[in-house]
């Protein structure tokens, strides 16, 4: 490395980028969201409801940040064609993906319905395949990009804490797509990594019971719930030019919940 490299700054800016991430509407996806936003990137913000998508896309807008809302059900795969056809018109190329939307299931498996598996696969699972099939192209002919996708903790354990074990298996899966997507697409300098979040403060986990919380918390050495800004910032990390070595990584990002 040249003098003029090894002392030029650390730059975390986004700007002139595109980002589009799914379940912006609220929670942890609306804080990646507006975190891209304040690095520079212009930011496409995905959920299901086509309003809620359009109201938090306002949110960043009264921000200053260029966003537009989509909506999408990222279960299926044409209609995440036609969200990342509408972003590229209206924004040009996706150089950033957040695979963030997703459900949780906490049935007992014996409980689960066979609908109710499904479901879970096709939200936090089938929807990744779809949003890098539809983006990855793309990032190709430009040899450059960024796909983050948001596991859990659940995923690394195998759940069972929250008697969760079918949410586990689509996050362990998510898991081992992104292992698999960062061989597959290193050779074109897309890198592809996943936040591991432990218990975030969100809609999702304001219905866990009380005794479940503290349980979860009890293991947590930072001893407090992560907020939606924790993770945020983990993804624009990530999402920066300065992590252009980082690959395959599972980042946890969880209060030192998976600490040994
Ligand atoms: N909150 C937590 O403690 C943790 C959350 N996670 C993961 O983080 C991600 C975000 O979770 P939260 O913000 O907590 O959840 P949330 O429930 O607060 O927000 C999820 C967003 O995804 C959207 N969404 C759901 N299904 C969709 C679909 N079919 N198509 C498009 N959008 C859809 C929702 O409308 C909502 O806006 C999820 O993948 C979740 O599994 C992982 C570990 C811990
Ligand atoms: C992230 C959520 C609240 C969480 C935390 C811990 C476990 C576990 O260890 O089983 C989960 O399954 C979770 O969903």
């Amino acid at each position: 490395m040249n003098a003029a490299a090894a002392y030029a700054p650390l730059n975390f800016t986004l700007t002139g980028r595109t980002a589009l991430v799914t379940g912006a509407a609220r929670g942890i996806g609306h804080a990646i969201a507006v975190a891209l936003g304040h690095c520079g990137a212009r930011v496409a913000l995905a959920d299901l409801d086509p309003q809620a998508a359009e109201r938090a896309a306002e949110l960043l807008r009264a921000q200053g940040i260029e966003a537009i809302g989509v909506g999408v059900d990222v279960a299926e795969e044409q209609q995440v064609q036609a969200m990342v056809t509408q972003v590229e018109r209206l924004f040009g190329g996706v150089d950033i993906l957040v695979n963030n939307a997703g459900i949780v299931s906490t049935a007992p498996l014996l409980e689960l319905t066979t609908a109710e598996w499904n479901r879970v696969m096709a939200i936090d699972l089938n929807s990744v395949f779809f949003c890098v099939k539809a983006v990855l192209p793309g990032m190709m002919d430009r040899r450059a990009g960024r796909i983050i996708n948001i596991a859990s903790v659940a995923g690394k354990r195998g759940g069972g804490l929250l008697g969760n074990s079918c949410y586990a298996a689509a996050k362990g899966a998510v898991i081992a797509l992104t292992k698999g997507l960062a061989r597959e697409a290193g050779p074109f300098d897309i890198t592809v990594n996943a936040v591991s979040p432990a218990l975030t403060d969100t809609e999702m986990t304001s219905v866990l019971a009380p005794q479940a919380r503290a349980q979860v918390l009890a293991q947590m050495p930072l001893g407090r719930a992560g907020t939606p800004r924790d993770i945020a910032a983990a993804v624009c990390f990530l999402a920066s030019a300065e992590a252009g070595f980082v690959t395959g990584e599972i980042m946890d990002v969880d209060g030192g919940f998976m600490r040994d």
